[in-house]
């Protein structure tokens, strides 16, 4: 056990699926696993372990934002030994060319600033997917059919963002989506030698403003999940 996961060692899995929403990690769970056990709910924040196509395979919140998803990975890496940590996530399209429920795989994660950011100081780290990982995904999505994008995507720090010249500018230089975690997780994955990748489904638009419910974006999410499990087992 660790300050914030219940799970007894030995209980997580080594490839471990990170959605930002616990309901969402509990949908995935019933929805692709078979036997899957919940292995923790300290804090409300849900960890499945079970198996699909029989390779084992866990599914824990992160919760949102950078800071609550560094104590959730830190601790799967460090305490549990997860070695690939593959985040399934929502974000808000930042291109003309991307449409809600596209898939975005995110090769680069710029950011403001991160948890990292006191370590790295004056050094502007470019956080990462694992290739391997970043390219089985590509596959895969290819294979399950959805639209899908592959490039560089925002972390931010807020939702409710006050800086719309932001937004312009990560638009006017490519940037496909902005969503609250990746570049962490990235971060943390260089650090302890671990791959990770995050898989993202579009929810919104910041150009167009349109937006799924909460619901969809609970519990709709399938072809991300599958791209996911498909890449962690290629
Ligand atoms: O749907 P999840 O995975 O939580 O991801 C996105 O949704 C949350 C904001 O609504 C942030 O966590 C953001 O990164
Ligand atoms: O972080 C997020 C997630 C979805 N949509 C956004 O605009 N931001």
């Amino acid at each position: 056990m660790t300050v914030h996961i219940g799970a007894k060692p030995g209980d997580i899995a080594e490839t471990v699926l990170m959605p930002g929403d616990p309901l969402r990690a509990k949908w995935v769970a019933e929805t692709f696993l078979e036997n899957a056990e919940c292995v923790n709910q300290v804090r409300g924040m849900y960890g499945f372990t079970g198996s699909w196509k029989g390779n084992r395979v866990s599914v824990h919140g992160s919760g949102m934002g950078m800071p609550s998803l560094s104590i959730y990975a830190n601790e799967l890496i460090r305490d549990y030994g997860a070695k690939t940590l593959i985040r399934i996530g929502s974000c808000g399209a930042m291109q003309h060319s991307v449409s809600v429920r596209d898939v975005i795989l995110a090769m680069t994660a710029s950011s403001l600033s991160t948890p990292s950011r006191g370590i790295f100081r004056e050094v502007n780290f470019a956080p990462c997917a694992d290739f391997a990982l970043l390219r089985a995904a590509a596959d895969a999505a290819a294979r399950v059919g959805t639209k899908t994008h592959v490039g560089g995507i925002y972390s931010a720090d807020v939702f409710y963002d006050e800086r719309p010249d932001l937004t312009e500018i990560m638009t006017r230089h490519g940037i496909l989506g902005v969503e609250m975690e990746a570049a962490e997780l990235y971060n943390l994955a260089a650090r302890h030698g671990v791959r990770a990748l995050a898989v993202l489904t579009v929810s919104d638009h910041l150009l167009t403003h349109e937006a799924l419910p909460a619901e969809d974006r609970q519990s709709s999410f399938a072809e991300m999940v599958e791209i996911a499990l498909e890449a962690a087992f290629a």
